[in-house]
């Protein structure tokens, strides 16, 4: 497959005239006049477009989006607990099967390639995810409650390990859902077979409070105490840290799933960026589900992120648009260990974006990465991930039987 004289971005900056060659799964070159060596013959014209390497979303509950509008307006403890824990001990896994494919649609038309989800009938989740062909990082959800999920987890990682879009990790939901003996266990498991670990993290301010008075120390000092933290460890929210957990979490290497919208509209708080950043903590961005969010949009978490911090410390020259774009970008490629990027040699997973739009306008050479990240408001037509093309000039095969089936399961769901 060869994908057209695009536009692409290099070193922040608009280059044009670019030929992208897809043999298979990956991409074969990059350049001006590259050619196509696949011999399949297919041409993707790319004039006036943007092509970019996948984003990331590297937190999330796919499932959600049937919950999506259900539950506005409340903090997170009394959220999860009257509203959507009821609601998630009547799924099933036609939920799971129609949620994951409404979420998938709207990942699609974000840009978004791979996907980092924890959440229940995760076998139903990878098979939907591979049925739109997106690539995702999957665990099932471990709670105390639910000792047939622990059970699970080990069997859950034998079946997909040698997936080619699916990659299954270890899913402790929290230090206050997960006693020490689960926590244990997952870290077990996940280094027995080298596999990701997936976990909420010091999320609101009475979480970590309480937890200290209980426990005598913070959530990051205690899983550090557990010899749990490492760069296998993806940390969602990281709202509210210390100086000393951002040290711990920065010296460990844990990937932080920082996740703007939602800890906004639950009123989390705002998380500490410049500290994490100044420490060196690797930090990329996620959408959590589509419930407290309510959208599955890195380009939206991306401006909330760069504007949130800023005005949060009187700074706008902090989180410039290229560290932003980084967090959805190399950040979680590095984090979740994939060969990503416009180059020969990386999986073939990206998008391209018309340029045609007014947010793209005036586009000069320099500014493009501003334009991602504080305007860009979607027009994204194409996206391909392993060399296979989930929408095509903004067409995604499927997508209106999948609108249907998700409105009836969420009826359904409501009337169980
Ligand atoms: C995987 C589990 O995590 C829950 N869940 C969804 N969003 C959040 C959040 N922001 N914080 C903690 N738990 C959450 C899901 O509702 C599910 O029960
Ligand atoms: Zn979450």
């Amino acid at each position: 497959m060869l994908i057209r004289n695009a536009s692409i971005v290099a070193g922040g900056r608009l280059l044009r005239d670019q030929n992208i060659a897809i043999d298979g799964p990956r991409i074969s070159g990059v350049g001006p006049g590259i050619a196509d060596e696949s011999g399949d013959g297919e041409v993707i014209e790319g004039r006036g477009k943007l092509a970019i390497s996948g984003l990331v979303n590297a937190h999330t509950h796919l499932a959600m989006t049937l919950f999506r509008g259900y539950a506005d307006d409340m903090e997170l403890m009394p959220w999860l607990s009257e509203k959507i824990w009821p609601l998630e001990a009547k799924l099933t896994a036609e939920d799971i099967r129609w949620g994951v494919k409404l979420g998938c649609l709207e990942m699609i038309r974000s840009g978004i390639t791979c996907y980092n989800d924890m959440y229940y009938f995760m076998d139903e989740a990878a098979r939907a995810t591979k049925e739109m062909g997106l690539r995702a990082v999957l665990s099932g959800v471990l709670f105390d409650m639910r000792p047939d999920l622990i059970e699970d987890a080990e069997p859950f990682i034998r079946r997909w390990k040698n997936d080619d879009l699916i990659v299954p990790a270890v899913g402790p939901h929290a230090v206050y859902t997960c006693s020490e003996e689960t926590l244990s266990r997952a870290l077990d498991l996940a280094e027995k077979h080298d596999v990701m670990i997936h976990i909420h993290l010091s999320e609101t301010r009475s979480e970590v409070e309480s937890f200290a008075k209980n426990r005598g120390k913070s959530p990051v000092e205690y899983l550090d105490s557990l010899g749990f933290l490492s760069d296998r460890v993806v940390a969602a929210h990281c709202v509210w840290l210390s100086p000393q957990d951002v040290s711990i979490i920065a010296d460990r290497g844990v990937n932080v799933a920082h996740c703007s919208i939602s800890n906004h509209k639950l009123a989390s708080g705002i998380a500490p960026l410049d500290r994490l950043a100044r420490a060196g903590a690797r930090i990329c961005l996620g959408t959590d589900g589509a419930s407290s969010n309510n959208s599955l949009n890195l380009f939206q978490e991306m401006k909330t992120t760069a504007i949130a911090q800023k005005c949060a410390h009187s700074r706008p020259d902090l989180f410039a648009a290229g560290e932003v774009w980084r967090m959805a970008t190399e950040n979680a490629y590095t984090a979740f260990r994939l060969d990503m990027g416009l180059r020969a040699g990386a999986i073939a997973d990206l998008s391209l974006i018309d340029l045609k739009k007014p947010w793209f306008c005036p586009l000069a050479d320099d500014n493009i990465v501003s334009h991602l990240v504080y305007s860009a408001q979607g027009g994204v037509e194409t996206t391909i991930v392993g060399g296979r093309v989930l929408m095509r000039g903004g067409v995604i095969p499927g997508e209106e039987e999948i609108l249907e089936r998700a409105q009836e399961q969420f009826n359904d769901l409501l009337a169980r």
